[in-house]
């Protein structure tokens, strides 16, 4: 028996990291919506109790490294499963890019193995298992647009944002979130106002989402990779209606709500970046399985 599921990238729309937790995480206040941009991930039941992973991304860890395998193991562990699983990555979105690609891969082999195994597993308790395999598991367990708490993992959904294209620019550097949060001084850098962006996306004010996009972690991202402050300042240029980093980098991306503008930055970017995408926000919650 085979699954084929969709892993959608996320970003985010505003982020704001509120103090450092006692168990090293930092408590963050963050809107999150996924995008038109997925990874698909194909699950085959095994006869034998294997967990294998395959990918053609040489990036895509193909052991227990990979969150997907840890997603796998983890269910297989806690509801006793004897089969055994083939998990098959095709990896679309760009690697450690601050768009949640192995979260989301993760999430995903989370819904399917509930199908696959048949666990009879609610979307809340997978979150919850979720969260044990990463910080922003648990949303791209849902998808949809939500205000992200806790270390990210505690999630209250909201409306779907206004209709837009999205414009990503994924720079050749990697990104590690662990080293951007060690980084981050929070005496000194500018707080979003995320309270503010829930409001106008529940509105359905677009011109107000725009206004209020807001990363704290770009104080780290930008400083570490120019180019990132590059691509910004290229996208602001060719008229994007807003423009931010997404989680800790290095992509960037814009908005931008008529094709004709799209088309202008898209191109533009081309020149500057290798991996550009234009593609639509989706905000909606996934559908089950
Ligand atoms: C920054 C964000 C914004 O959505 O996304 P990405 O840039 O990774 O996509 C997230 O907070 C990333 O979540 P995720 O990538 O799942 O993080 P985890 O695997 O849980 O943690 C990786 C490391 O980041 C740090 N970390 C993560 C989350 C958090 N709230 N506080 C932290 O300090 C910790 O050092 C942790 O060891
Ligand atoms: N399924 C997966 N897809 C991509 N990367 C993965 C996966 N599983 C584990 N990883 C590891 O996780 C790291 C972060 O990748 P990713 O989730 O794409 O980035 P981010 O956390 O910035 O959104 C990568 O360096 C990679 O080694």
């Amino acid at each position: 028996m085979k699954l084929m599921v969709k892993a959608p990238a996320k970003i985010n729309l505003s982020l704001d990291v509120l103090h450092k937790r006692p168990d090293g995480y930092h408590e963050v206040k963050m809107v999150m919506t996924t995008i038109d941009l997925a990874d698909r991930i194909e699950l085959a039941k095994r006869n034998d109790s294997k967990i294998i992973v395959q990918s053609q991304n040489r990036f895509v860890p193909d052991d227990q490294r990979n969150l997907a395998y840890q997603a796998a193991h983890l269910l297989k562990e806690r509801f006793n499963v004897s089969s055994g699983v083939t998990i098959n990555i095709e990896k679309n979105i760009p690697v450690a890019a601050g768009l949640a690609g192995g979260s989301s891969d993760a999430a995903a082999t989370l819904r399917g193995l509930n199908t696959l195994w048949e666990l009879g597993l609610s979307l809340d308790e997978l979150a919850d298992i979720g969260a044990e395999i990463g910080s922003d598991v648990s949303f791209c367990v849902y998808g949809g647009t939500a205000l992200a708490t806790g270390r990210g993992e505690v999630i209250e959904h909201i409306e779907t944002p206004p209709n837009c294209w999205v414009i990503l620019a994924k720079p050749e550097t990697g990104v590690s979130t662990a080293e951007v949060y060690r980084n981050l001084r929070l005496g000194n850098v500018e707080h979003p106002d995320v309270d503010g962006m829930v409001s106008a996306i529940n509105e359905q004010n677009y011109a107000d989402m725009c206004k209020l996009v807001g990363n704290v972690l770009e104080s780290v991202t930008l400083n570490m990779h120019p180019e990132v402050a590059l691509i910004k300042d290229q996208m602001k240029r060719f008229g994007a209606d807003a423009v931010l980093m997404s989680g800790s980098g290095p992509t960037v991306f814009c908005l931008v709500k008529y094709d004709s503008r799209m088309q202008r930055i898209y191109n533009g970017l081309r020149g500057f970046c290798s991996k550009v995408y234009a593609v639509r926000l989706l905000g909606e919650r996934l559908p089950l399985d």
